[in-house]
Formats: structure tokens, sequence, C-alpha cells
């Protein structure tokens, strides 16, 4: 059994027994019972772990013909028992190969036997073994990794003489398998503390939470997901009888009620992530837990937001008839909501508003003028006395000087007084920072326009390419950056298409990965146009320790080929362990002969807030032709590559 994990902060107080403060027999209570849970925990898990091995032994495995409630499907391969042959077996392919394929129960009892015939492939000619090569799990999307964590997870090359690896131990604090803290195993035996705490011991979970005896924290703070909404998203082992009754036990997160519009938003905006490159649920690296709601300042004259609509969305509409006989009587929470959605969505024409608030859009345009003239008004009153504001200055065109910051969520003006972010690291502020849309630390975007059949966006004289940002799909509407993709897709050659957005478009070219001069080689499928996206530099985001510890010193040394770009002023994009084709492409200078030489090169952009790399034709390529970009001197230095050898 594993050995109960003390409480660090309380384990010396636990045990003593001369203080009777209340705080203090609340902890041992805590403590007590989580040890009991621990001890029953564990004499299951062994049983389980028991049952299930045994029922995988020839011997224990009755045969049961029935099809329902499979759960589990366990391969073997054997000849089947002559008891329970069937026909096939005796119409000559006894010397066929066949395998056993046991259907399971829930309780590891067997309740389907198949037998499959399995059908041997002879190959032509031998296969020649591949030199050993490490693996590297396939990825769409760069992921944040920051630092890697002080518990080693596997030791590499242990079985390799010429590895150093005692020497590669000190860069971690522990292994990972040492660490007893953190697994589904805690976090079960934490929830059925918490269980019986509450409702055999009538504990309140955030008095539990305050002993901070129990390894994980019950309910969730503003910063950090509690182990109650954590435990709706995993499966947990059934082994309590008191399971069934978590989810009626435990507080689930408050749903908001049906008539709170503001509040049913902001919980559904917290499920999506802001990110423009990203949009994905419940995103770990770009998501604050709960999101304030994204407020935006109205841009455009309603005049003008009128004049846009060319067709009447209703009998009702504004465009038969703009007024209303006598002012619409609409409830509070009418009022509440047609409010809310003004908040979010200010430039919207009535009959967008008409379908949300189910109300007629002549009604709704009558409450528009009355709330637009009002807000005119705030304002005028607000920016009275501000007087002009000093020039911004800006620093996020250079990655080398540059990190991006978290969007900005303060009161006020983005400047010193209110400690913006974006203002203290001189970047522009983001899609998703919650200051005004007239912010003037906003990015505007370029004005570039399309040709028919030409492209827009693929020189210096697009502001966005001056900075070394992709154009923005909300800001760059002249060069109509988000058609591209659809214009790419449709591989329609005739329209015109922003050059400037491919990253986010995953515009990318097929690539194949063979044998080449220095391990394997990425070579294109297809031909590329000079400025094309060959592909994305994807992998890991990590911090200078972790590059360090990463070995580019020791495994990277070791494994002779190295995978990191440095990316930013701290970050740089490691695709050792996680990446996709690019990290194949090889290093050729500049100037060399004719088919070694670098044909592509790697370009940090920002993109809707964040650095990526894109590797990018610098001339026109063939299909077949082998991909090389020049790696700089940096290579030259950490690789004791020399000019000439390369
Ligand atoms: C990003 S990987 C490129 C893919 C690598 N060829 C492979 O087999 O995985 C970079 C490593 O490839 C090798 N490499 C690439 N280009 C090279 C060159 N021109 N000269 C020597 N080694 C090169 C070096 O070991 C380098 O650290």
């Amino acid at each position: 059994m594993e050995p109960i994990p003390k409480p660090t902060l309380l384990s010396s107080d636990l045990e003593a027994n001369d203080s009777d403060s209340e705080s203090l027999t609340l902890s041992r209570l805590v403590y007590s019972i989580f040890s009991e849970v621990w001890k029953e925990y564990w004499k299951w898990d062994r049983q389980y772990s028991h049952d299930a091995l045994q029922s995988l032994s020839f011997s224990n495995t009755p045969y049961v013909h029935r099809q329902d409630d499979l759960s589990k499907l366990l391969c073997t391969s054997s000849t089947p028992p002559s008891s329970t042959r069937d026909e096939r077996f005796d119409k000559g392919t006894r010397d066929q190969d066949f395998v056993t394929v046991y259907s399971r129960n829930h309780n590891f009892s067997v309740s389907r036997v198949e037998f499959l015939s399995e059908h041997t492939i002879v190959a032509d000619s031998t296969f020649e073994q591949h030199k050993p090569y490490e693996s590297c799990s396939p990825l769409s999307r760069t992921v944040f990794k920051g630092d890697d964590a002080d518990k080693m997870a596997f030791i590499p090359y242990v079985d390799d003489e010429h590895f150093d690896f005692l020497d590669h131990t000190l860069c971690y604090e522990s292994f990972a398998w040492q660490n007893t803290k953190e697994s589904n195993d805690i976090d079960t035996i934490t929830l059925e503390t918490a269980y019986r705490l509450h409702n055999e011991h009538s504990l309140a979970y955030a008095d539990i939470d305050n002993t901070r005896v129990l390894p994980r924290r019950l309910l969730s703070t503003p910063k950090k997901t509690g182990l109650f909404a954590l435990s709706h998203r995993r499966d947990i082992p059934q082994w309590s009888k008191n399971q069934a009754q978590y989810y009626d036990s435990f507080p689930q997160q408050p749903m908001p009620a049906a008539g709170d519009l503001r509040g049913r938003l902001q919980s559904l905006q917290g499920l999506f992530c802001p990110n423009l490159n990203c949009i994905q649920v419940l995103c770990p690296v770009h998501m604050e837990l709960e999101p304030p709601l994204q407020i935006k300042t109205p841009k455009t004259p309603l005049l003008d937001i009128l004049s846009q609509v060319e067709n009447p969305c209703s009998p009702l509409c504004f465009i038969h008839a703009a007024d209303v006989e006598s002012h619409p009587s609409w409830t509070e929470e009418d009022i509440a909501n047609f409010n809310t959605i003004l908040e979010i969505m200010p430039d919207s024409p009535p009959c967008h508003f008409a379908i949300m608030c189910y109300k007629p859009c002549r009604e709704v345009l009558h409450y528009l003028k009355l709330m637009s003239s009002t807000a005119t008004k705030t304002l005028e009153v607000s920016e009275i006395g501000k007087g002009k504001s000093p020039v911004p200055i800006f620093r996020d065109h250079d990655a080398d000087d540059f990190t991006p910051n978290e969007p900005c969520r303060h009161a006020g003006l983005c400047n010193i007084n209110s400690q913006c972010p974006c203002f203290q690291n001189k970047s522009h502020c983001l899609r998703s920072c919650q200051c005004s849309m007239e912010c003037a630390r906003r990015w505007r975007g370029c004005r570039c326009g399309t040709t028919k059949g030409g492209n827009s966006c693929a020189s210096d004289r697009c502001p966005c390419v001056v900075v070394r940002r992709e154009c923005d799909p909300e800001l760059c509407r002249s060069c109509k950056c988000s058609e591209a993709i659809v214009t790419w897709l449709s591989r329609d050659s005739t329209s015109s298409r922003c050059r400037n957005a491919q990253i986010q478009h995953g515009v990318q070219k097929d690539v194949e990965i063979k044998n080449s001069r220095w391990g394997l080689g990425a070579f294109l499928k297809e031909p590329a146009k000079r400025g094309d996206l060959i592909s994305e530099y994807v992998g890991e985001l990590i911090y200078e320790a972790s590059f360090d510890s990463r070995g580019q010193v020791e495994v990277a040394e070791h494994r002779g080929r190295s995978y990191a770009f440095g990316l930013n002023s701290t970050l740089s994009l490691d695709s050792s362990y996680l990446g996709n084709t690019s990290r194949f492409i090889d290093h050729a200078r500049s100037s060399t002969s004719r088919d070694l030489h670098p044909n592509c090169r790697a370009y940090v952009r920002l993109v809707n807030g964040e650095h990526r790399i894109g590797i990018f034709a610098v001339e026109d390529i063939n299909s077949g032709a082998e991909i090389f970009i020049d790696y700089g001197t940096a290579f030259y230095k950490n690789e004791g590559n020399t000019p000439e050898n390369t």
C-alpha cells in the first residue's frame, strides 16, 4: 500500500496532542478520515488489480456466449481449444493462425468468445531496419509548456552507456513515479474523503479546504479550478458505494437563471477561448477561469448602421416603417437583456436585436435611438478634460526584444496609471483586451485593396507586413483576409487573396519525409511559389531553463540533433517530442550549390497576439525538391559545425 502523504503544513501539529484549538481538531478529523479512506482505497485497488490479472489467465476463462454488455476486448494469439471448435476449423484451415477474442464485462467475467482467422501477408522483399530514431508525437498546433516539471517522467537513453544519465537527473528534483500527490488515485481518495466529511461529519466544504490538509482544493478559486469542477471532466474508478451520490452532494458551478441573459452569456463565453488562434473549448493556455464579459464601445453612428440594411427582416422591420405609434412598454427584464446585447454588439442593426430580444424590429429601433442618444452623451462627458494622450510607443514588431503579454483587464485608459500590461510591455492591445475599441494602443489593421486574380498584402506596402504581424480578420477588412481561407480551400486561382494570413489559415504544402543527407529530410510533394507558406513550425513553447535542461547541452547533444528555435525574448519552440513535418527541415548555407541552398526561410510573425513561426518559400520550388532553411550562425556555434562542413 502507498504510504499516506502527510499534509505539509500541519503534519507536526497534527501529531501533537497538547493543543485543543478548534481548527486543529478540525484538521485532525480531516486527516483521520483521509487516512481511513486511503487505506480502504488501496485495499480495494489491490483486490481489483488482482482480479483483473487473474481473469486474464486461460484456466479462468469460461466460455459464456452472451452478446450484451461488452466492455472490454482482449486478444491473445492461440489455436482454438478443440471442445469449442466449430465447423470452420475442420475445413482445411487448421494450419492457419487464429486469434481468440474474449469480450469481457466490467467485472472481468467473459461474455463472449470468438475465433477469428488471421491472414498472413508475405512480403516480396526484406525490409531494411531503420536506424534507431526517437519518437515524436504529431501536433497540429503549438502547445504552451512553459517550464518542464521538476519531476522526471522517464530516464532518457538509460540503456545507452554513452549517455551520462546520472548527470542529466541533476536537472530534476525527483522522479515522477515517486510523487503520489498528483494522481487520479489521490483525487479519487480526496473526493470520497470530502463526501464522508460533509455527509457523515457535517463539515462545510469551504471549512475542509481551509484546513489545507487534503492534497487538492475542493472548491474553485478565481485562479484555479477545484477538484469538484475537475471531477466532472474525468472518469473515477467505480470503487465506493457513495459514488452514485457524489454529484448530488458536491456543489456544482451555479448555472445562471433562464432570464439572466448577462450571466448566461458570461458562462458561455467562459467556455470558448477568445484567442483567434485557438477558439478551443476550455483552452488551458489563454483562458481565465471566469473571464469578464467582452464589452464593446459603439463605433458606427446609428444612421450608418441603418443604411447598411438592404432587406427587411420581417413585416415589422424598421425598413417598412421606422417609427412606432407609441412608446412600447417593455418589462425590466426585456430592457436589461436589450442592454446586455447592446454592450457586446453595439454596432448591429435592429434586425439582429429583434431576433435575440424576441421583439419587433421597429420597437428595437425605438429603444436603440433612446440608448444611442444616452451613449453619445456619456461618451462626451467621459471624454471631457482628458486632454491629448501622448503618442503610444510600441516594440512588438521585434520578436527578439519582445514577448506577448496577457490581455489587459483594468478600469480606465491603457496607461501608466492603470498599470496596463500592454502599456508596460509596449505592445498593442489585443482583441480580447478589456479596453475600448477606440483605445489608442489598438492595432488598426491595413487598408490594402485586393485585385482580381492578384494578391494583397504581399509586400512592405502593407503596414501589417512592415511590423511583422499577420493581417487581422477583424481589422483588415479591405484585404478580405477573413475570406482568404475560403478562396484557398476552393482552389479558386482567379480570386484575390491576402498573402499575409497564411499561418493563421494553415495554408500549408504537402510535404513528405524521407532519408536525406543528415538523417531524415522534408521534401515537397507539390510545387510552391515564392512567398508560399510551406508549413508552420509547431512544437512546445518552453522557457530558457527548460531549453537548457532538455539538454541542448545533454539530450540533444547526445542525440546529435536539435529541434529548438528561439521564438522571442523569453520563449523557444521545441519540436523534439511534439511537432509536425517541419521539424525535419535540414539546414543549408546561403550561396552553396544549386540543390543544397536555402530555398525557404523561417519567419516569426505576430499572429492574433501570439508569436508563430512560418517556413516560407523564398523562390519557386518544384515538386520533389528537398526543403532547406539557413539555421543561422547559432547552429555553427552550438553544434560544432563549421560553415565549411555544412
Ligand atoms: C531540425 S533537425 C532536422 C531534421 C533531422 N535531419 C532529422 O533527421 O531529424 C536539425 C538537426 O539535423 C541535422 N542537420 C540538419 N542540417 C544539417 C547540416 N546542414 N549539416 C549537419 N547537420 C545537419 C543536425 O543534427 C541538426 O541538429
